[in-house]
């Protein structure tokens, strides 16, 4: 039985364990104080708790420094997270030694942004897509060869035309593919994909998200994807998790998430890019997030959104909200979250400055917004 096959029948069992459990994820990196910056501790990931199943895919969302790729990273030990739990097929990576973390390692791979960046420039495709099998000892010349040829067929690069060629020779979209085939090489059952196809035109983007989605078919994959674009995340995600200042602000089910968001921060995000509502057809003028996010260095007490939300209350600074099921499957972390109608909030007390005064909505796209995507 192969990995894959092994990894479908205990599927088939009905258990419903999950194959990734992170809990209380906590990563921070010290800051010397230098030019002018504060020196401390950055709280790039703080108390990050998600599960991950077989088959499923959990995209993970956030403005640009939320702690994306950290948490990414923590997930397989690299480097190792300050504290938390993270078990990955039952074993418990905190606390595994070298030779049981390479094992876990093998059956969870990286495909990164960089198509070329991550691929050795003087190595053919054929060496490049070997190179793990012969790391991991799996069979003779022979047998990698034709392992080989079945890895790139499965990624649509015909052998024959690829196999000699240097990743200088290669679009962008191939060296995607050629780097997805060492990362499928030796049958991993999670692939962490970090903005991976972020840098790839919109026509190759699509191509590489339809190979994802055939491999997670064929090879019962599941994926911890990363993007910064909400409209792709959604498409290809089973759920989502929406990250803010090195903490989860939301998780749940992709299609509810996009259609009722519990978090103001969620909701901001959704608003800041163009769509058409599904109900009414109508083109959505994207609104910009207001403010900047605050220094991971020195979070805001409480809520760590509170200082840009437009529903904060004194509470919110008081008090961290933990994640909440509020609908089945979906945990927001808010003390208002948007199913509390507005009149429901506690009345804000006379001169409170938790937020900044709500931004007028700016329009960041003409008036006419072209035909967008529907979400
Ligand atoms: N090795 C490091 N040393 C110090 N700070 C770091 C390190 N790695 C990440 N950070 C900081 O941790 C925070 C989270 O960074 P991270 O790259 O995880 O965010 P991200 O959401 O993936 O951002 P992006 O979307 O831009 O990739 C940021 O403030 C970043 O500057």
């Amino acid at each position: 039985m192969t990995a894959v096959e092994e990894r479908t029948a205990g599927d088939r069992s009905g258990a419903r364990t999950p194959l990734l459990r992170a809990r209380n994820l906590v990563q921070e990196f010290p800051v010397q104080a230098a030019g002018g910056v504060k020196g401390g501790v950055v709280h790039a990931v703080s108390d990050v708790s998600f599960d991950i199943y077989r088959g499923e895919t959990l995209g993970v969302v956030g403005e640009t420094g939320s702690g994306k790729s950290t948490l990414a990273r923590s997930v397989i030990q690299l480097p190792r997270p300050k504290s938390g739990v993270v078990e990955f097929q039952g074993t418990d990576l905190m606390k595994a030694g070298r030779k049981e973390l390479k094992e876990s390692r093998r059956q969870m791979q990286m495909v990164y942004q960089d198509p070329f960046g991550s691929l050795n420039p003087r190595w053919r495709v054929s060496e490049l897509v070997e190179e793990p099998l012969v790391g991991h000892g799996q069979g003779n010349a022979s047998s990698r060869k034709r392992r080989v040829e079945e890895l790139l067929d499965l990624v649509g690069l015909d052998p024959s035309q690829y196999a000699k060629r240097r990743p200088f020779e290669l679009s962008g979209g191939q060296c995607q593919r050629v780097a997805i085939a060492r990362a499928v090489a030796l049958e991993p059952a999670l692939i962490v994909a970090d903005e991976a196809v972020s840098s790839l035109d919109v026509l190759i983007q699509a191509q590489v998200l339809n190979l994802f989605e055939k491999l997670r078919r064929e090879l019962n994959l599941s994926y911890l994807f990363i993007a910064h674009d909400l409209a792709m995340v959604k498409q290809v995600s089973d759920r989502v998790a929406v990250m803010y200042l090195g903490q989860l602000a939301e998780i749940g089910p992709a299609e509810g998430m996009y259609r009722q968001p519990l978090h103001p921060y969620t909701s901001a995000l959704l608003d800041s890019i163009p769509r058409v509502d599904p109900v009414t057809g109508a083109a959505h003028r994207p609104v910009a997030l207001p403010g900047e996010p605050p220094s991971p260095i020195d979070p805001p007490s409480g809520c760590r959104f509170r200082t840009r939300c437009p529903r904060a209350q004194l509470k919110c600074a008081e008090e961290a909200p933990q994640l909440v099921e509020r609908l089945p499957g979906h945990q927001v972390a808010c003390h208002f979250p948007l199913d509390v109608v507005e009149a429901d909030l506690p009345p804000k007390p006379a001169g409170a400055t938790l937020a900044p005064p709500p931004v007028p909505a700016q329009p960041t796209a003409p008036a006419q917004p072209a035909p967008q995507q529907t979400l």
